[in-house]
Order: structure tokens, then sequence, then C-alpha cells
């Protein structure tokens, strides 16, 4: 078979990737540029714990897909390295309670989970923090995608339970990093004053990349993972674009990978620009498809809800899900404020006439887009 990437099709045995695990989800890029700044306030933040102190706090902020949670993977993997110090990062959209918090560091501090029920917070947090005195360790917590936690009225027992340990647990050294990406969600100022007073992180935000840094990093993401000569300038040029737009870098990433995939389809050893256009409308909606992923059952019930029916009023809406659902009122509420804040659903007050005011409920995105996400 001819070498020549303009030649020759693409045998049933070959691939335009060389290494395609570089474009999913949990792949650290062995390379990260553009965040030295947000770097060093991280570690100036957690660098205490190599020396067997208490680490500073640090909040990280910015839009989805800038590098937030890479950014700690990277820290953490080195801090981990270093006896005394123990990294847990716990991802909040599926441990949005305490108790889950706490279970997620109790499996990582004890190599097995604790039993689902059946054991007290008490008695978990204390074996916990026991651990910590008794090995001398200092313990580093990520709550990942913190603003969940926020959604489900847990962050501030969560993070009083972390902050105030070496009350109950003299000797207990624990910092925390929160990582939201909710830029509406004042994370100090919804937290109750017995945090506020203890909380007062560093802050790192991490801004949008604008397009000749999606393009930087997008180079470095072609070369680990096509061929040579697959993925031509333009073609990249085109998929940094289109990343722009949002700035989420996800974006571009996913688009990459389909762009390959239907490159291969075609048999062809090259990336063309119709490949990135024919799957182009997927990659948009990544960020979608992400959130809609970690909704439980019953959130998922009131997003369908919402797609299938004609209704707007939150009562009657309430009819069609309580069918489906058989859940009351008051948790509808709880699900319905839950999905305002996470921008899948725009739930607003509108007066009638005369007669008080009453809340209407629509997607926040095209109902076929959502289906088809679903
Ligand atoms: N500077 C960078 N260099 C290389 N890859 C990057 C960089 N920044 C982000 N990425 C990649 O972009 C994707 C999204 O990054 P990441 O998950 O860290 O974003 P995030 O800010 O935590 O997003 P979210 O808030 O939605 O959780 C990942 O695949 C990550 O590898």
């Amino acid at each position: 078979m001819a070498e020549d990437p303009e030649e020759g099709m693409l045998a049933w045995d070959e691939s335009i990737f060389r290494d395609e695990h570089v474009f999913e989800i949990d792949y650290v890029p062995e390379a990260f540029r553009h965040r030295e700044s947000q770097l060093e306030t991280l570690k100036y933040g957690l660098r205490p714990a190599v020396r067997g102190s208490r680490p500073l706090n640090v909040m990280v902020r910015g839009p989805p897909g800038t590098g937030k949670t890479t950014a700690v993977q990277k820290l953490f993997g080195e801090l981990g390295g270093q006896t005394g110090v123990r990294t847990v990062r716990v991802n909040c959209q599926v441990d949005s309670t305490r108790y889950a918090v706490f279970s997620r560091i109790f499996e990582a501090i004890f190599d097995y989970e604790p039993p689902a029920s059946g054991i007290s917070f008490k008695k978990l947090f204390n074996q916990v923090a026991d651990r910590l005195v008794e090995e001398d360790e200092v313990l580093v917590v990520a709550l990942d995608d913190v603003n969940y936690l926020f959604y489900e009225n847990e962050a501030s027992d969560a993070l009083y339970s972390l902050l105030r340990a070496h009350e109950a647990h003299p000797g207990a050294k624990v910092g925390v990093v929160v990582v939201s990406s909710d830029l509406d969600l004042d994370v100090i100022e919804e937290l109750d004053g017995r945090v506020q007073s203890v909380f007062r992180p560093e802050e790192a935000y991490f801004p949008k990349y604008d397009q000749t840094e999606i393009l930087d990093i997008l180079s470095d993401r072609v070369r680990a993972g096509f061929r040579e000569g697959a993925v031509t300038e333009d073609v990249l040029e085109d998929v940094a674009e289109i990343t722009a737009e949002t700035g989420d870098l996800r974006v571009g990433i996913d688009l990459l990978r389909r762009a390959g995939l239907h490159a291969e389809m075609r048999a062809s050893r090259r990336v063309e620009s119709e490949d990135v256009e024919a799957v182009s409308e997927e990659a948009r909606h990544i960020h979608l498809s992400r959130r809609l992923r970690g909704l439980s059952d019953t959130e998922r019930a009131l997003v369908e809800t919402l797609a299938d029916t004609d209704a707007k009023r939150a009562g009657d809406v309430y009819e069609t899900f309580e069918d489906r659902t058989g859940l009351g009122y008051t948790r509808y509420t709880e699900i319905v404020n839950k999905l305002d804040q996470l921008g899948l659903i725009e739930a607003n007050y509108e007066s009638l006439d005369g007669r008080g005011r009453s809340r209407t409920l629509s997607l926040a995105h095209d109902a076929d887009v959502i289906r088809d996400q679903l």
C-alpha cells in the first residue's frame, strides 16, 4: 500500500489514528499549555502539604472545557507521589451529597468502599479523620463540579465537615480545592456563615481559550492522535474556529475524533473539511449531552416531559410528570430549580391578569436536539 497520504484507500486493518485514546474524556494530556499562572496559584496553595502542613484552600472557576479538571489532575498526579500527602478528586456530579463525598474519600484512603447504608456519617467521618492523624497524612480534596453540591443543598455541610475536621480531631490536616463551572453561582455568597468564616480560598480563574490558543492545544492533540499528514493545517483551522464559538475545548477534541472516524468511513487517509462539516453539529452538542448524562432518572423524566408536551404552566407540567414518576410537588419543585440552574430549562414567573403569578417552564434548547441526546 502506498505511503503517500494523497493516494490510495485505507485498508480494513489500517487506521487514520495513531492513538485514538488521546481523544477520550479520561485522557490527561502530556503538554498543558496556556495555563501557567493558574497552575502557579494552585501550587502556591497546595505546597504546604508537602511540608506536612495544612494547605491553603483554592477556588477554581471558569467556563466549561477550560482545563480546570486537567489542572487538578496534573497537580494531584505530582502531589500524590509525595509521602505524607493523600489526594482525592471527587466528581460531585456523581457524588452530590456530603455522605457520598466522604464515601469517596473513605474509599481512596482504605481502598474499599464503605457500606452504602447502615453506617452513620459521623462514623464514616471519624474513621477518615482518625486514619489521617494516625498516618500523619495531609489530605487534599478536590470537589470537582462543586456546583452540583449547591444544587442539592449539600455544599455547606460537606465543606464544614472538611474544613473543621481538625477541631474534632486535632492533628487532622485537610485542604480543599473547589472547582466550579457555573459562573452564575457565587460560591462564597451561597455558603452558610459558619463555613464562610473558615473558607477563604485563593482564587484561580480559567478564562475561555482564544482561537490561537485552541489551535496550539489542538495541534498537540493531532500530533499525538493522528497519523502524520492525516489532518492538514486548513482542517485544523476549521476545527479551531468552531471550537472558539464556545471556547470549550471538549468540542474541538470531540470534533477531531468524529471527523477522523468519518474520514475512515470513507476509507480516506486524510480528514477533509467535508468530514468536519458532517459531524460538527453533533460535536457542538457535547456539553449538552454531558449535562444530560449526569441526570438521575427522575430529573431526566422531567426533561422528557417538557420535550413531549406543549404545557408551559408548572402546575400542568407537574400533572404529566406525576403520572410518569409518582413524585410529590415538593420534589418536583426541587428538580425544576436544579434543571434551571443547570441551564437545561428556563423557569420564569408570569403575571396572570389580576390572579397573581404563575410559573412557566420551557426547555432551554431545541426539543428535537434534547430528544436526540437523551
Ligand atoms: N491547556 C490544555 N492543553 C491540553 N488539553 C487541554 C487543555 N485544557 C483543556 N484541555 C483538554 O480539554 C478537555 C476539557 O478540559 P477539562 O475537563 O480540564 O475542562 P474543565 O474546565 O474541567 O471543564 P468542566 O468545567 O466542563 O468540567 C480535556 O479533554 C482536556 O484534556
